[in-house]
């Protein structure tokens, strides 16, 4: 069987010596090129995963394995070559005067030579379909395509797996749709492993796996389609429902007879257009 891009296995956690745990006997394997979404309601544990996955924190007790290696002191750096990290804020993690200064950061920080720096800084803001904005500062630049930079920024250093930890969450719903189909489009052009930690539905229904945590445990981790049966008890578990989920209910419970399909706005946009001819 291949070696899982990431494993835990029972991995626990808290910040304080005899505090409460913030992740508890937690154990999951991510699967190699896989898109995988980590949810829950706010201090779930998601963050502390995160920080755990890059050696940021150790575990209590319990193993964490990147690729073939064990995560321990000794080995952390081995494992950051492996491991890309977008965070939530676009503007906090801009570091270049222009686009491609940004993308070039990180590569000039591996000592990559500057003949090969142009290509590859070009190569990765293609993927995120930035290239024409190479010479523009980020002022200029909506938060979506700030968000796409930072990703062009993590691919041109060839990790094997890219963390987005909230990264989706500080954007409007444009640049959210944005970033997400750029995520979308690299997993289906790149050998790449994807794990993205967020509130949004939207987000998660595009991943291939869903990770749900609560109370610093492994609540469910299955497909998101299974996300349908578990019905009101995403609110609970602090998941932001679909907007088409939301407008649904908000009709159904108007008395507008909406039937169990599973729709998209689109389809939903029909539906209700053919109602209202029909009345
Ligand atoms: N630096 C810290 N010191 C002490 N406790 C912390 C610290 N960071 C997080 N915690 C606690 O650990 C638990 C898990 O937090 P974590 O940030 O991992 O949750 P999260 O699911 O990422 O939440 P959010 O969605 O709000 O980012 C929470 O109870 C939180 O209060």
């Amino acid at each position: 069987m291949q070696e899982p891009a990431v494993r835990f296995d029972h991995v626990s956690f808290r910040y304080e010596k005899n505090g409460p745990y913030a992740l508890e006997d937690v154990s999951f394997a991510v699967r190699p090129g896989e898109w995988l979404a980590i949810v829950g309601h706010n201090g779930s544990g998601k963050s502390t995963i995160a920080k755990l996955m890059i050696g940021l924190l150790f575990p209590e007790s319990g193993e964490i394995t990147v690729g073939n290696i064990r995560l321990s002191e000794e080995t952390i750096w081995d494992v950051r070559s492996k491991v890309g990290m977008v965070f939530q804020n676009p503007d906090n993690q801009f570091v270049g005067s222009t686009v491609q200064d940004d993308v070039a950061f990180g590569l000039e920080n591996r000592g990559i030579p500057r003949e090969v720096m142009a290509d590859r800084v070009f190569e990765a803001l293609k993927r995120v379909k930035m290239e024409e904005f190479l010479d523009q500062e980020p002022h200029h630049l909506s938060g979506g395509q700030k968000q796409r930079v930072a990703i062009a920024g993590v691919i041109a250093l060839a990790p094997e797996i890219m963390i987005l930890d909230e990264a989706t969450s500080m954007l409007d719903p444009r640049g959210r749709k944005e970033v997400i189909e750029t995520i979308r489009d690299i997993k289906s052009s790149a050998d790449l492993t994807i794990i993205s930690i967020t509130h949004d539905l939207e987000e998660t229904l595009q991943a291939d796996r869903i990770l749900i945590m609560n109370q610093g445990k492994v609540f469910h981790i299955g497909n998101p389609e299974e996300l349908v049966s578990f019905g009101d008890r995403l609110y609970e578990l602090g998941l932001d429902a679909p907007f088409v989920h939301k407008l649904i209910k908000g009709l159904k419970n108007r008395g507008i007879d909406i039937p169990d399909r599973d729709f998209t706005e689109e389809t939903l946009v029909d539906y209700l257009w053919k109602l209202l001819q029909r009345n």
